[in-house]
């Protein structure tokens, strides 16, 4: 299967969006489901899911949606500036929030401790921080919760990519989550591959998410 890169990925998505007509929400909703299939509901029960403010971030939250409707029990934490929150990350946040679900915002040392007990009493961290749009090295309060996660936790799940891998080379942008899994959607990504990636990305899954092949084909030249 063809592996590509970031910026072929977002050009991808962004015919299936604006030339078919796919809504955005729809393909962030078949990942989210996407996800779930991929967990042994048997053999986990108890979650962490730590979110960014873009799309992978919105992933996290569909999923953590998912989670608590199949009766699991489910921290939400978000890291980074929810003002700077994409369109479906809000759309997500939103539903979470009108369900009254607990969303832990990581700003201060203090959520940081409240991430570590969590992680700890974790069957599985999902990681769903950056996805393909992390474009420079990781800092502050992201590179302080990307080691807490991989110090602490007892399993993780990476969403599309391992957060903190350059999705275009494998390279470590200064650090990155060290995933057992890493579920990502309709195309493998160059970086889970290449360098760093066969380390940080765990098993890669790759799933469908409903683009239409018209879509592949027409940004990868085929037609
Ligand atoms: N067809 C598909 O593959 C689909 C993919 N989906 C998911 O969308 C993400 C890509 O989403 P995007 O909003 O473009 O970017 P990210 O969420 O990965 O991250 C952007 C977010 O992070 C901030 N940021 C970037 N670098 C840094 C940094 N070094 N430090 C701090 N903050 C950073 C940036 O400002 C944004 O806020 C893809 O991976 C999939 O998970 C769709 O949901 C479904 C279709
Ligand atoms: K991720």
């Amino acid at each position: 299967m063809k592996k590509v890169t970031s910026t072929e990925m977002n050009s991808i998505d962004a015919f299936s969006i604006k030339a078919i007509g796919i809504p955005g929400i729809v393909l962030m909703e078949n990942a989210a489901l996407k996800v779930v299939k991929n967990i042994d509901l048997e053999k986990y029960n108890k979650f962490t899911i730590v979110c960014g403010v873009g799309n992978n971030g919105g992933d996290g939250l569909a999923v953590a949606r998912h989670l608590i409707v199949e009766g699991k029990d489910v921290d939400v934490f978000i890291v980074g500036n929810i003002d700077k929150g994409s369109k479906d990350f809000y759309l997500n946040y939103n539903i979470l929030d009108n369900m009254v679900v607990d969303i832990h915002h990581i700003s201060s040392e203090e959520n940081l401790k409240k991430l570590s007990k969590s992680l700890e009493s974790s069957d599985m961290t999902i990681d769903s921080i950056f996805g393909t749009g992390l474009k420079r090295n990781v800092e502050g309060i992201f590179e302080k919760t990307i080691s807490l996660i991989n110090e602490k936790s007892n399993y993780i799940l990476a969403i599309d990519i391992p957060s903190g891998l350059n999705a275009d080379n494998g390279e470590v942008l200064n650090i990155c989550i060290n995933a057992s899994k890493t579920v990502t959607f309709q195309l493998p990504k160059v970086g889970l591959y290449e360098f760093n990636g066969k380390k940080y990305a765990g098993e890669v899954i790759v799933e469908p998410i409903g683009i239409p092949n018209m879509a592949i084909n027409k940004v990868l030249g085929k037609i």
